[in-house]
């Protein structure tokens, strides 16, 4: 039996056209949002990424401010496009593409935004109205794997979830999502630290794979039926390969192709958090 294909990108598209119809309504009250990012550096993915978070505003007509820094930027120079992009009028939400350069300061960064105009909801404000479960524009990846879910019937409430890898984008903000009381799962947070990986993903009913490293579910270490999120982008060869290994989806109740499943769930609860802030406004 084959897995229930989780198509993000058909997801993401219903969403998109929602937000379509937002815009023009802002629009017409004269406000025009505004997505900023600031990207520092050239690793290929973020530059991949950047660009299509731009070519989805134009699709749904946002505004894109661009802001594209050297990967020798100092601490200062990202200080400062942060500073403009709080003070610009045009952008009603911004982010700083993650990683950043080894050099810089991440928290220090995420720390020096304007928290109403944290697209992202990764500021440490945000984050924690998350922990306090109080409204806050919601980390994109995680929000867009809760709707995923919600779109083809996944039950949420009293699911076991076991979420692999504890980054901040997605793995740890999901483990908070997911245990407010209106999702009310019951989350394993697993990480390279974890004993025995196999035993926490056997009793799943919602894999969540998180850590970058390819191939890392196999089919055994999945019960026959569950939900499996693969958001792992590792590039081999020129290629995208998941944290997922193929075999999977014989075992697997549900799946997300990668790509076309997280990816564009994460661009489209962008544009929703820029939308929702400008609506704030
Ligand atoms: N500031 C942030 N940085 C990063 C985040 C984030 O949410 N905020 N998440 C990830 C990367 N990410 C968002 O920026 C992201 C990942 C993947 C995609 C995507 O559309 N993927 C496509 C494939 C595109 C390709 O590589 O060819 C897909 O899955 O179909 C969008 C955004 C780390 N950084």
């Amino acid at each position: 039996m084959s897995a229930v294909k989780l198509d993000g990108k058909a997801t993401a598209a219903k969403i998109k056209a929602d937000l379509t119809t937002r815009v023009a309504a802002l629009r017409e009250r004269g406000i025009t949002p505004g997505l900023g990012t600031i990207l520092v550096g050239d690793d290929p993915g973020s530059q991949i990424y950047v660009a299509g978070k731009h070519r989805d505003c134009a699709e749904v007509g946002i505004a894109s401010i661009r802001v594209d820094l050297p990967a020798t930027a100092t601490q200062a120079e990202v200080e400062a496009a942060i500073d403009e992009l709080n003070a610009s009028p045009e952008c009603t939400g911004y982010i700083v593409q993650l990683p950043l350069p080894k050099h810089l300061d991440t928290m220090a960064l995420l720390e020096r935004m304007d928290p109403a105009k944290d697209a992202d909801g990764l500021h440490p404000v945000n984050l924690g109205r998350l922990v306090h479960m109080v409204e806050a524009p919601l980390p994109c990846t995680p929000h867009g794997i809760v709707l995923l879910l919600q779109e083809y019937g996944v039950p949420i409430k009293g699911a076991e979830v076991a979420v692999v890898g504890r980054g901040i984008t997605v793995g740890r903000s999901l483990g908070l999502l997911l245990t407010r009381r209106s999702e009310n799962a019951t989350v394993t947070l697993c990480h390279t630290g974890t004993q025995d990986l196999a035993a926490h993903t056997r009793r799943a009913d919602i894999i969540v794979a998180a850590a970058g490293v390819p191939e890392l579910i196999s089919a055994d270490m999945v019960k026959p039926g569950a939900a499996v999120l693969d958001v792992g982008v590792s590039r081999v060869e020129g290629k995208i390969a998941g944290d997922v290994s193929p075999e999977v989806e014989e075992v697997a109740g549900f799946l997300t192709p990668n790509p076309g499943g997280v990816g564009p769930m994460t661009r489209a609860l962008l544009l929703s958090n820029v939308v929702e802030a400008a609506e704030r406004l």
